[in-house]
């Protein structure tokens, strides 16, 4: 398996009153995506801040491409590339500038900073906008521009925080075949993120966060194996529907209706139970127009894993959070 590069251990923030992060541990690797989720106050940036040096932990530990992010920060900062919501472009410069501004800051002489400029330009599809100001970029090129900026360094780390947020759907595909071409050459990737598809799409491994506590992590097969449940889909005539919904539910299958087609969905734990419902339907002389099985999505999975934790903490008071399933 390839090398850890980044890890903590008990990793923890408070600020002031409030717990930002309580006793994380995470593991990323070379060449892989560790994708990180978890609703809005959930310590996403608290955690991404500690790991790219921006501040402290309050308690615990963690090691950034081999280093002490508490007394090699310096050591770190050299082998990281941050891509952050707010975009660090200069819109003023063009995209060659910003480029070359980068490089001679992180200390590159002249020559050899316009040649990594032209280098990025060039991978990151930019020539066309090469030497105009980035104010004139479309999202889809400033984003790429910012993520161009990160990699100056050539970093083996590479934070990325919802990178593609606003992006339209071709610019988010080209982004994240960058990032998978990134991932091949060996870079970690840790990607937060709240869009799941990109998160099924990039993350070979996945860490759940809830009120600063890691509630799962796993692969997205395993997380969906063990939390997410698959759903029977059946398409009735529209005049059967209230009959149908109501011979499932007598049988302890309550259905969701969704309008369109009509359909009643119905979470199911076993294929087996499939069968069951064709039976039930047949007895209730509901002719059956359509039926399939879905496996959970990652958005169900999430959904899980968010409303076990909130229902943990709203029955221990509180103080939320047994982890569930997976780990
Ligand atoms: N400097 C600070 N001072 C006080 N509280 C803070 C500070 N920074 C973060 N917090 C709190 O810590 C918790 C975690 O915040 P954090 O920004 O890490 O969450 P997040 O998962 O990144 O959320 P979002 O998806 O909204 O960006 C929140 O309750 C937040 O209000």
């Amino acid at each position: 398996m390839s090398e850890v590069t980044i890890s903590t251990r008990g990793l923890s923030k408070r600020f002031g009153e409030v717990t930002a992060l309580d006793a994380v541990d995470i593991e990323a690797r070379a060449g892989a995506v560790l994708g990180l989720l978890g609703h809005n106050g959930a310590g996403k940036t608290t955690l991404v801040h500690i790991l790219s040096t921006l501040s402290q932990p309050s308690a615990g530990s963690a090691t950034v491409a081999g280093f002490d992010v508490r007394t090699q920060g310096a050591e770190i900062r050299r082998r990281i590339g941050v891509t952050a919501q707010h975009t660090a472009v200069d819109n003023r410069l063009s995209g060659t500038a910003n480029l070359v501004l980068v490089a001679r800051l992180l200390g590159a002489r002249p020559k050899a900073a316009r040649n990594r400029a032209t280098q990025l330009i060039e991978a990151f599809d930019l020539t066309a906008g090469a030497n105009r100001p980035a104010s004139t970029y479309s999202g889809g090129m400033r984003r790429r521009l910012d993520l161009a900026m990160s990699l100056v360094a050539d970093p083996v780390v590479l934070f990325l925080d919802e990178p593609t947020t606003g992006l339209d759907p071709v610019s988010r595909v080209n982004l994240w075949e960058i990032v998978e071409g990134l991932v091949r050459q060996g870079t970690a990737v840790l990607l937060t993120t709240q869009d799941l598809n990109e998160a099924d799409r990039l993350a070979d491994r996945i860490t759940v966060l809830s009120k600063g506590r890691v509630v799962a992590s796993g692969t997205t097969a395993e997380l969906k194996a063990e939390t997410g449940r698959r759903s029977v889909h059946v398409s009735v005539e529209r005049d059967r529907l209230a009959r149908a919904a109501s011979a499932l539910r007598q049988h302890g299958y309550p259905p969701t209706v969704e309008q369109q087609g009509p359909t009643l969905v119905i979470g199911v734990d076993a294929s087996a139970e499939l069968a069951r419902m064709v039976q039930i339907l047949v007895a209730a002389e509901v002719p059956i127009d359509g039926l399939a099985l879905s496996e959970p999505t990652l958005d169900d999975v999430y959904l899980a894993l968010t409303s076990a934790a909130s229902a943990t903490a709203t029955e221990s008071g509180s103080s939320p959070h047994t982890p569930v399933g997976v780990s």
